[in-house]
């Protein structure tokens, strides 16, 4: 079983990460994991948060001659700019001349954001103390997690890849092609990380008029993956169903409001005849003509290519102002807005296969266990070994 859990405020020093239950002889660098938290900060439409900060790795347990060790792993990301806010986070040495920068209080909530309901739960007269830990800057530690988990995955022949497909009412052509892992540095290259130079002008279009008009944008993304043995998850209880795992999962994600796995949503317009993939016979396995199930059956991966989508509402912090209350006057105000990112959509990818990536690595643990990558590699090897011949599917490989 794996656990893991993250700490740390959107202004403060660093973010902590920590990972249990990984097993020993995983290969794993700081560069490895500075790759995937590099690829969150692209994408049209960020802020000018994402161009000055850096996130300052350090890999402090877990870790030797860049393998796992199965020890509890460490991880800080150090946020750059904290020199900039220890005034207004109130950690300021006393020989600091206070300058009063960013400092007023934060008391004009901003609708779709955490900031009125966790004043009320919390006990806070402004927002400050809400919006530090609401705030997607803490998946950076998730994304860093998630490099960890893809390390062990691959080591089993498990590789996952996150495009985009919509940005408000713009999205990927009809039928354009999935992308595989190999497609991985085409898609970072694009300014929306997606696969389709089409649809790719139209998202990008969007995200100039959403700019222009002072406005923000959604969008929904589309994770992929490949190589996973039939059998993960399972149909027996309902918190053991992997598609309520992965759902959960993408869910906790900020801002993400729906979750699809397959053809989801379209697939309930369907008539049965032609909503499911059929099984048929050839020469060596059981192959399918179709995955509109999305690699799940029966809550357990069935060897298709998993696939789930996750909707992505438009950025709350709108430039133009949403109405609110200004809580310490009880008068009618419009909301704080100091600066944001316009649509992070495609950020909202790469935290999304860093999700998908920990469940899956968790759901393989499970099943087969291990204390060592062999030790997995061999219980996987025995396990698709005894699958009776007449039972064997054609596992999707990218
Ligand atoms: C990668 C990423 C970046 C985000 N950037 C911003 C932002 O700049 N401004 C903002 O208001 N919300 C941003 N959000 C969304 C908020 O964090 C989120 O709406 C808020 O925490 C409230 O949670 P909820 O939308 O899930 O209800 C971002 C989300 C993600 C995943
Ligand atoms: C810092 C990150 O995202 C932040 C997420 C975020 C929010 O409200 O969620 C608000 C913005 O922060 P700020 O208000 O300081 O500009 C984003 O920049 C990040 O992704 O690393």
């Amino acid at each position: 079983m794996l656990r893991w859990i993250t700490a740390g405020e959107s202004h403060g020093p660093e973010l902590i990460a920590t990972l249990e239950g990984l097993p020993a002889g995983v290969p794993l660098t700081v560069e490895q994991i500075q790759e995937d938290l590099e690829r969150r900060k692209l994408g049209a439409g960020r802020g000018a948060r994402m161009k000055f900060e850096k996130d300052a790795l350090t890999l402090s347990a877990g870790v030797v001659h860049g393998v796992t060790i199965g020890s509890p792993l460490a991880i800080r990301i150090g946020n750059t700019e904290w020199p900039k806010w220890m005034e207004v986070m109130g950690a300021a040495p006393p020989e600091h001349e206070p300058t009063g920068a960013r400092a007023a209080k934060l008391t004009r909530p901003r609708p779709g954001h955490a900031d009125l309901t966790g004043m009320q739960k919390y006990g806070f007269a402004e927002a400050r103390p809400v919006l530090e830990r609401a705030s997607a800057r803490e998946t950076a530690a998730r994304v860093a997690l998630g490099a960890v988990a893809r390390s062990f995955l691959s080591e089993l022949g498990i590789r996952l890849v996150s495009h985009t497909v919509a940005m408000g009412g713009a999205s990927v052509s009809r039928g354009a092609a999935i992308p595989t892992p190999s497609d991985v540095a085409a898609l970072d290259a694009d300014p929306v990380r997606s696969f389709d130079a089409d649809g790719s002008a139209a998202m990008l279009a969007e995200v100039e008029a959403a700019k222009g008009d002072g406005d923000t944008l959604g969008g929904v993304v589309e994770v992929l993956a490949y190589g996973l043995p039939p059998g993960l998850g399972s149909y027996v209880h309902w918190d053991r169903r992997l598609d309520a795992r992965l759902a959960g999962a993408l869910m906790s994600v900020q801002a993400i409001k729906g979750v699809e796995v397959g053809d989801g949503f379209e697939t309930a317009t369907r008539r049965g005849s032609v909503a499911h993939d059929e099984i048929l016979a050839s020469d060596s396995a059981i192959v399918r003509e179709t995955n509109r199930a999305g690699g799940i059956e029966g809550g357990m991966t069935n060897g298709q290519v998993v696939r789930v989508r996750a909707a992505m509402k438009p950025i709350s912090t709108v430039p133009r102002s949403l109405r609110t209350v200004d809580v310490a006057t009880g008068e009618a105000a419009g909301a704080h807005h100091q600066r944001s990112d316009i649509s992070a959509v495609p950020a909202a990818g790469v935290v999304a296969e860093a999700m998908t990536a920990l469940v899956l690595a968790d759901a393989v643990l499970e099943k087969f266990g291990g204390d060592s990558v062999t030790e997995t590699k061999r219980n996987l090897k025995a396990y698709l070994d005894g699958i009776d011949e007449h039972l064997v599917t054609q596992n999707v490989e990218a």
